[in-house]
């Protein structure tokens, strides 16, 4: 799905040659720091690199128009904006962000069934804890189908059997799709369990070689 070579950006990563693969779970893996989050801007074009190339589905990165692009690759930030407004209101934004219809409430239910929210489409955001904003932010990323996830931490403020209840579910919806996942945990029982793939940051990331090196 996408094909890294040679790219550069800042003295943050410096990447000789990486590939993630279609409709497989690929997880980025490593200390803070390491250059993860930016990995997944550089992939939907929320940050351009300085050097070198990444192809996208066979096609020039730098040559797609971001604004479609994005509607293609989505990306769960580790810090996702919740909106004033109810719970419907914040899965909606995102559809209308990428262009597709509204979804029914049944949908809308079922994506909050994925990520094992119980809570009514009605309800106040402002009231919601932590964990729970997450899980929305993530049901909402969830119910913009695209091809491509780039999920960054979506589990991080939950407990271990929401976490394990969430990812099992999502996973499952990836996998019956044929979804592209690309996703950085901190949890190495997460990456074991579900990823096709594990990319070790610290490895492959030359740039961070240089520094810690000097
Ligand atoms: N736009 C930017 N300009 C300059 N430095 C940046 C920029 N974005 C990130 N950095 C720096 O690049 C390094 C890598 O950051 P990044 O967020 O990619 O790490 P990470 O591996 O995702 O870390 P964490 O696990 O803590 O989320 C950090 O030192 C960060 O401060």
């Amino acid at each position: 799905m996408f094909k890294i070579r040679n790219v550069v950006f800042q003295d943050i990563l410096n990447l000789p040659s990486v590939d993630i693969q279609a409709s497989q779970v690929t997880t980025l893996f490593g200390e803070s720091g390491s250059g993860k989050t930016t990995l997944m801007k550089l992939l939907n074009q929320l940050i351009s690199y300085d050097k070198g190339e990444i192809f996208y589905q066979d096609t020039l990165i730098s040559e797609k128009n971001p604004i479609e692009l994005r509607r293609e690759v989505v990306m769960l930030s580790q810090t996702p904006a919740i909106f004033d407004g109810n719970i419907r209101d914040n899965l909606l934004i995102g559809l209308r962000f990428s262009g597709k219809s509204d979804a029914s409430d049944s949908e809308l239910h079922k994506a909050l069934e994925m990520v094992q929210l119980k809570k009514d489409l009605e309800e106040e955001t402002d009231t919601l804890s932590g964990g729970e904003k997450q899980r929305l932010a993530f049901a909402r990323v969830i119910l913009m189908d695209a091809k491509v996830f780039l999920i960054d931490e979506p589990t991080s403020a939950l407990d271990e059997n929401t976490e394990t209840a969430v990812m099992d579910r999502f996973i499952q919806y990836v996998r019956d799709h044929h979804k592209t996942v690309v996703m950085v945990t901190h949890s190495k029982a997460v990456a074991e369990r579900y990823s096709d793939s594990i990319i070790y940051m610290n490895e492959i990331n030359k740039a961070k070689e240089v520094q810690t090196s000097g």
